[in-house]
């Protein structure tokens, strides 16, 4: 692993931090390209009030100078501006776990006598530093050509049918949608939903996918378990509060259709080879197949309703309803920005391992001169200058 991604931070203590280590020096850098992926974190319908008192800003603190990166650590703060309404006010413990959350577990493991600590750190307010850290890795891939986007696939029971849109359109269009999903009919349906689950008092989750575009091949490897790429995007993603299910492709669904009609053919086209499909998800033995990358994340409900789920009343040892605080209702559109960014930072990573270098200058040549999957990219023809031939091998 070349690249590091830290946070500190309460959700609502005085604000964010967050540090990138590992990043080439002579990238151009300025918040304004973190803000804009923040921002995108803090917009979707179904996000609750807390959304409307945040207005995540990016100081970049260390690592830039002159507007580029010095290959020193870059350091982020991002300001809770809820932090202010709090400061200074008693703050009543929290004694009745939410099913769900990690008030119980949080407990049971670090001891505290309040279940706050618990909800502070676990809380998906940290994912504002991890998307700082995210902007920053997709801002590096962009360098090469790699552009990573996303979008919602289902809400609750809704799905979009998607079939017929190209990657990139999906990307655009979800966009300029309220709830990130390109299919308009479908954000229609999916938006009237999340109202009616509002006004049900309860919460529901999605499906998003993310897809990486321009990635070469060849980012890493079946050689090791660890080194394995499509397990790498997996526990990135994963590691997001609330998402519970990975997969790379349409992996579960493949699971329904024999062989031969999952796996992405390999032709010919103007002698050159050519993957139709992305059934593969982009990825085989845990390498890139330089098709673009396809991850999907599944987002459970989230804990905390308005309608009372049973709990037990840990200070005084009895059972009872949960207590609502504040909180949001679908978090799922403004999850997508969550879901590219462990992408982008997977991806990051993957590259710098692959190119080497200190530096955007060293790197640029090395990637222009990567295979990039042509018939003349690999060597088996025995008349080839680089055919391998192994020993005894006739
Ligand atoms: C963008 C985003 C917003 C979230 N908002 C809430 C929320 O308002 N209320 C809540 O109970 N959980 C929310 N969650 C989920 C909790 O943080 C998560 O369920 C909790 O940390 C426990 O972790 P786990 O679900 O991964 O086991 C949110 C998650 C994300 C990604
Ligand atoms: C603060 C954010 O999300 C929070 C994530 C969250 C949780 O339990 O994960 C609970 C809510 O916090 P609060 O109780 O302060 O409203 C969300 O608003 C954010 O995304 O920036």
């Amino acid at each position: 692993m070349r690249l590091q991604l830290l946070t500190a931070g309460e959700s609502h203590g005085p604000g964010l931090t967050m540090i990138l280590e590992g990043m080439p020096a002579g990238l151009p850098l300025d918040e304004d390209t973190i803000n804009r992926d923040l921002a995108r974190r803090q917009h979707g319908y179904g996000a609750g009030p807390r959304m409307k008192i945040e207005q995540d800003r990016a100081r970049l603190l260390g690592g830039v100078m002159d507007g580029k990166t010095t290959g020193a650590p870059l350091s982020v703060f991002i300001e809770n501006r809820d932090h202010s309404r709090w400061k200074d006010k008693l703050i009543q413990r929290f004694t009745v776990p939410r099913p769900g959350h990690a008030d119980l577990s949080g407990v049971l493991k670090y001891g505290y006598d309040d279940l706050r600590p618990a909800l502070e750190r676990a809380s998906a307010r940290e994912t504002a530093a991890r998307v700082a850290g995210g902007a920053i890795c997709r801002h590096l891939l962009a360098q090469f050509g790699i552009r990573i986007g996303g979008y919602v696939i289902s809400i609750g029971e809704i799905r979009a049918d998607l079939q017929a849109l190209p990657l990139e359109e999906r990307i655009q269009r979800a966009l300029t949608s309220e709830v990130a999903c390109p299919d308009e009919a479908a954000a229609q349906a999916m938006q009237a939903r999340i109202r009616e689950i509002m006004q049900a008092r309860d919460t529901l989750g999605g499906v998003i996918e993310a897809i990486a575009l321009g990635v070469p091949p060849g980012l890493g490897s079946y050689v090791h378990w660890e080194r394995r790429l499509d397990a790498r995007i997996a526990a990135a993603v994963m590691s997001i509060p609330a998402i519970k299910g990975v997969e790379i492709g349409p992996a579960f669904e493949n699971t329904t259709r024999p062989g031969t009609q999952v796996h992405d053919p390999i032709l010919l086209a103007d002698a050159d080879l050519y993957r139709p499909g992305v059934n593969s998800g982009g990825l085989e033995g845990g390498i890139t197949t330089g098709q673009p990358i396809v991850v999907r994340a599944a987002m459970k409900p989230i804990a905390t309703t308005l309608n009372p789920q049973r709990s037990v009343d840990l200070a005084e040892g009895r059972e009872v309803e949960t207590r609502y605080e504040r909180s949001d209702f679908c978090p799922v559109p403004r999850a997508v920005v969550i879901v590219e960014a462990m992408l982008a930072f997977v991806l990051a990573d993957a590259l710098l391992e692959k190119l080497g270098g200190d530096s955007l200058a060293e790197m640029l040549p090395r990637f222009a001169a990567l295979p990039r999957g042509r018939l003349g990219d690999v060597h088996l023809r025995e008349d080839d200058p680089v055919f391998w031939r192994s020993e005894g091998q006739a």
